[in-house]
């Protein structure tokens, strides 16, 4: 291995210095989210040779058959924070309520974790990448144990967010709303190395990524955007690429290094969106941001809505930020916003621009 390679928990002692009165607690956290994340890592890799493939047979709290890498990786996740300290509740997308942590060593822990354990578990059969999704808050109340208001907290409140995502090579990028660096696991030493320090999303991009399978039940905006996105117009690299990978950790990950906008937006199945505002929207929200980009609801930015419930869902349209605010032009019915006149020229030529059939 070249001299010179830092590894995630180099990098974390290093830049704890720029929290002054940081005693180490977010530190030593991050080092049991990487622990458990290496532990499903390797389950991953041999998904096909071990008996962890397939449905459990069980459904979770969204009324969703659950992976048994979803219940795997939830287990992995929850027992390296109880037996790490510092966390004192759990919330997961595979448990229906949040989850006290009230093991002795974490008698005065005051950090609060919200996770996808495995996310883009429609992809783990088929060998696709897939990933893991968390974000950490400090405790709001300061008596006694902490309860569901230190868990539904505004995503600007968060103290950390970060993934994992397992594919080709497995990497885990996060943000202490100090910046976005990536790090890749290397099998040979078992460590995650810092292989993409401060990564920025380009400001504009050429891929968009949605499930168009829902186009009929998009709503109008959605509609125009993907139109728009897939009219030929060199003068502004379009039409665009369409991507979808169905794992949302991996659709965004691409969007960070190449540009792109993925969009999840309300659907007649999930009329108030599909992805969950605390596990997913929020730290994904908080990383782009970080590295530049933008994310929304197609309207309000997801980081300042108030969460209500634990597994409440939002629209979300994420990434590039000339392209987000793009999108939620079309979504505010004001297609010619951020349009440059050549382009707003074939839209009604092509008769976007004036409603769709
Ligand atoms: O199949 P659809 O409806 O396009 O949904 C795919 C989206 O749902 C998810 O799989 C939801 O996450 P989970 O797999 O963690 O439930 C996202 O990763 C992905 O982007
Ligand atoms: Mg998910
Ligand atoms: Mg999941």
């Amino acid at each position: 291995m070249n001299s010179g390679v830092k590894t995630l928990g180099q990098f974390i002692i290093e830049k704890q210095a720029d929290f002054p009165y940081a005693k180490g607690e977010l530190s030593r956290l991050l080092r049991d989210i990487a622990i458990a994340a290496k532990i499903v890592n390797r389950e991953v890799n041999k998904a096909g040779l071990v008996d962890i493939l397939g449905d459990l047979g069980t459904t979770n709290i969204q009324g969703e058959g659950q992976k048994k890498l979803d219940v795997y990786a939830n287990e992995q996740f929850i027992s390296a924070l109880s037996s790490g300290g510092e966390c004192c509740i759990v919330a997961s997308e595979e448990n229906d309520d949040i989850i006290y942590i009230d093991s002795a060593v974490s008698h005065n822990a005051k950090y609060i974790v919200c996770i996808d354990p495995l996310d883009g578990s429609s992809n783990i059969d088929c060998n696709v990448a897939v990933g893991t999704i968390f974000s950490i808050y400090r405790r709001k109340s300061t008596n006694g144990r902490a309860a569901l208001e230190d868990v539904l907290q505004k995503g600007t409140e968060q103290v950390a967010a970060g993934y994992v995502i397992y594919g080709s090579s497995t990497m885990l990028v996060y943000t202490t709303g100090k910046g976005v660096n990536g790090f890749t696991l290397d099998p040979s030493i078992g460590e995650f190395c810092l292989s993409h320090p401060e990564l920025k999303i380009p400001e504009d991009g050429t891929i968009y990524s949605i499930n168009e399978g829902n186009y009929v039940h998009f709503p109008e905006g959605v509609k125009k955007y993907i139109k728009h996105c897939q009219v030929e117009d060199a003068g502004t690299r379009r039409p665009y690429t369409s991507r979808y990978i169905g794992s949302m950790v991996a659709d965004i990950h691409r969007n960070l290094i190449k540009g792109g906008i993925y969009i999840y937006p309300t659907t007649a199945a999930s009329p108030g969106g599909k992805l969950r505002l605390l596990y997913e929207c929020n730290p994904m929200a908080f990383i782009v941001e970080q590295a530049g980009g933008k994310a929304s609801d197609g309207s309000s930015r997801i980081l300042d809505i108030d969460p209500v419930t634990l597994h409440q869902r939002c629209p979300i349209f994420i990434g590039s930020a000339r392209m987000v605010r793009q999108a939620e032009a079309f979504m505010q019915g004001n297609a010619a916003a951020g349009q440059d006149t050549q382009a707003e020229a074939r839209l009604e030529e092509l008769g976007i621009i004036g409603g769709i059939d």
